[in-house]
């Protein structure tokens, strides 16, 4: 069942149309991905859902209500992560989430929330003296305080080291776990990778592709390499062997070491070739492609410019 369904959304700001009739569904209990680079109307779009901002065209519907008309009974459903500067420096990690609670006929009981999110011994601690993953899980547990049925993170790993990172990913997977429908806006590609079930590419204001990370992964026709080490010396030159074969288009060799780059699945082509010709190889890599590589064969550029 689709929680969220957008048609044709259209936002223009001034002369500037920064989202060009942009169609998607969420369905119940996923972690939906919007990935695209700065500027490429993202927030603007989850916003619009949000019933933060009116659309200037299309039509949208979260949890089957109009978020602009039905905008009071949808906040009481949905859940918000919050931007950093929105809480003040000195509020109490108990007192923020007491406050979030306050906004909600049905809250849940957020002491429940600092066991879950592993906050129970940061409660009377001031925001301002969390750190950077400690105040990222507050934002998810003040999200998640309303009992919503669908979550919306936005570029919540921002900022974090790795370490946090990772240990934000596993929240995120448990508020799925939980039920809760994930809408997650994100620039990091091994982010959307690891968490999302589909994903929508942004890019100028139009989605380019939606599909499962790995779909997409493999929607791409980009060249990839296999390396390999000769086992015996006096082998039948590979360059000559290999040259021809399906999907390949260059071979190189540097002493025992062959290179070879191709398109689609020529590495079964070159493993079956070498073991037909008796050519026993070692240490056989084969690059994988990743959703960097979908990204750049999507839209022809990289995301981290
Ligand atoms: N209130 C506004 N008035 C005018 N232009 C705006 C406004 N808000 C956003 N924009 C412009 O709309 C475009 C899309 O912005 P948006 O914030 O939705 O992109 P984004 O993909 O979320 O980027 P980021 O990752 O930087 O948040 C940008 O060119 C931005 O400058």
């Amino acid at each position: 069942m689709a929680v969220i369904e957008v048609t044709d959304l259209t936002k223009k700001y001034a002369d500037l149309t920064v989202l060009d009739r942009v169609s998607f569904s969420v369905e119940e209990g996923e972690i939906f991905g919007i990935l695209g680079p700065n500027g490429t109307g993202k927030t603007t779009t989850v916003e619009c859902v949000e019933g933060l901002r009116r659309p200037d065209g299309g039509s949208i519907r979260v949890l089957g209500l109009d978020p602009i008309k039905d905008g009071r009974e949808l906040h009481e459903r949905i859940g918000v992560q919050l931007q950093h500067t929105q809480l003040p420096e000195n509020i109490k990690v108990w007192e923020a989430l007491d406050l979030y609670a306050s906004f909600y006929a049905k809250p849940r009981d957020w002491r429940e929330l600092l066991d879950q999110w592993g906050l129970a011994d940061k409660r009377d601690t001031r925001f301002g003296k969390l750190s950077g993953g400690q105040k990222q899980r507050l934002f998810i547990a003040l999200a998640l305080v309303g009992d919503p049925r669908v979550a919306f993170l936005d570029e919540l790993t921002t900022g974090l080291d790795p370490q946090a990172r990772r240990a934000t990913w596993e929240v995120i997977k448990q508020v799925r776990a939980s039920g809760v429908t994930v809408v997650l806006v994100s620039h990091f590609m091994d982010e959307v990778e690891e968490l999302c079930d589909r994903v929508a590419v942004f890019d100028r204001g139009t989605i380019v592709a939606l599909d499962t990370p790995a779909g997409l992964i493999d929607g791409v026709d980009a060249e990839h390499q296999m390396r390999f080490t000769l086992m015996t010396g006096d082998a039948t030159d590979p360059v000559v062997l290999l040259g021809g074969l399906p999907g390949v288009s260059g071979v190189s060799r540097n002493g025992d070491q062959v290179t070879v780059t191709g398109r689609g699945d020529f590495a079964t082509a070159v493993t079956s070739t070498m073991a037909r010709n008796h050519l026993p190889v070692a240490d056989l890599r084969i690059d994988k492609r990743t959703l960097d590589d979908a990204f750049v064969a999507l839209t022809g550029r990289s995301l981290h410019l």
